[in-house]
């Protein structure tokens, strides 16, 4: 081919309005601030009007640190107010989103009305699976870890745990005995690993999700209430319960609460049923010393992320996002930059003989 020369230009999109939740405020804003200013784009930044501060912060930082006037915008506010305007505004080119599926779908919506790019990291419901050659205690600290860290306010949160049926009461035993040595008390005490959650709004959402599985048939085994010792702020103690199906309320939402549901199943394919029984897909974990099952496993597991032998670490360099109610798009790495890339082809003709096709129609 020396008639025409192609090549691909990536270019910034434009404007992107990006939009973040309450949890890891100023993580979860990073994660697209730096990969859009990087790409070239002009950015707004709506952040969680439950948690806006840091983000203020991370505009003065950029302001001190000498970017220009208008390239990073903070605009604070409710959803509705703030969000949705960003979302429908013609002169945004993109919306880069993290929250709740049901506000990504209102996203979305919005976004269709212009024919606007989105990309979604959404919730989950995310399973973990403990097979019956594990060592109790390692599977139960990363079991603990993996739905209770940070109150299991993570949207990636292992929060269905799928045991075998052989190992259930034993492993059952141990993992109350590490929920139970999880300190709960105010974050800034020495040695604190659980504070309260975020919001009374929270506080009492998760209650009432503790309360309908209760009166839908299953038993809390462990937790369930406030702390005895903490009379006041927003806490709740590590939550397991058993004795769930799998059209219970606990089993299909999203707690964003330190609760985990639990089943067993006794084949490798029933318990990838159940793991992947679920309109989410964004994290799944599996423990076992047989690596060859975990591949497998990991392979047919629907889900955007998968730990093995570990629940919930996340590095820079790897991509962040899920399938199915969870989102599209990727976070992080290669993958991040590329959400905020428009990719152009460029195609030049290079000869110096006349194009000649009336002539000779075969040259194409
Ligand atoms: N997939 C991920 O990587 C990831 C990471 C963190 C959190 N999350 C999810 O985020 C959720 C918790 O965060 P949340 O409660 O702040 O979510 P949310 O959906 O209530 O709010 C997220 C953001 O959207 C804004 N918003 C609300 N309504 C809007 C509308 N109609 N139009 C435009 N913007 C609107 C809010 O003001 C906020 O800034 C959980 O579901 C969690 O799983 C996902
Ligand atoms: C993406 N992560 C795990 C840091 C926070 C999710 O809620």
């Amino acid at each position: 081919m020396e008639t025409f020369k192609s090549y691909v230009l990536k270019e910034p999109i434009g404007v992107v309005g990006l939009i973040t939740p309450w949890n890891y405020p100023l993580l979860m804003a990073t994660w697209k601030v730096a990969p859009s200013l990087a790409a070239g784009c002009a950015a707004i930044l709506k952040p969680s009007e439950l948690a806006s501060i840091t983000c203020l912060e991370l505009a003065e930082v950029c302001r001190e640190v000498g970017l220009p006037p208008g390239v990073l915008n903070i605009l604070t506010g409710l959803g509705p107010e703030a969000g949705a305007p960003l979302a429908s505004h013609p002169d945004v080119d993109k919306i880069a989103f993290t929250g709740s599926s049901a506000t990504g779908s209102k996203i979305m919506a919005a976004a269709a009305q212009m024919v606007k790019p989105v990309s979604l990291e959404l919730g989950g419901k995310s399973p973990i699976i403990v097979f019956e050659d594990v060592d109790l205690d390692k599977a139960a600290e990363w079991t603990a870890f993996g739905c209770f860290w940070t109150n299991g306010q993570i949207c990636s949160a292992t929060s269905r745990l799928i045991v075998h049926e052989n190992i259930v009461r034993e492993f059952l035993d141990r993992l109350v005995k590490w929920t139970k040595n999880i300190k709960i008390s105010d974050p800034f005490e020495e040695g604190c690993r659980l504070g309260p959650v975020v919001s009374g709004g929270q506080y009492e959402k998760v209650l009432k999700f503790i309360s309908t599985a209760k009166s839908e048939g299953a038993t809390i085994l462990s937790g369930g209430v406030r702390p005895e010792h903490l009379k006041k702020g927003f806490f709740v103690e590590p939550t397991i319960i058993t004795d769930v199906t799998t059209s219970m309320q606990i089993w299909r939402e999203e707690v964003f609460g330190p609760v985990l549901c639990v089943k067993t199943f006794s084949t490798e394919e029933e318990a990838l049923e159940l793991a992947n029984d679920t309109h989410y897909g964004l994290g799944a974990a599996v423990i076992s010393n047989d690596l060859e099952r975990c591949d497998r496993v990991s392979k047919n597991l629907q889900a955007g992320i998968v730990w093995v032998n570990c629940s919930q670490p996340c590095f820079c360099q790897a991509p962040w996002g899920g399938n199915k109610r969870s989102g599209f798009g990727r976070e992080l790495g290669e993958w991040g930059l590329d959400n905020y890339l428009s990719v152009k082809q460029v195609t030049q003709y290079v000869s110096d003989e006349p194009w000649g096709w009336y002539r000779s129609p075969s040259k194409l």
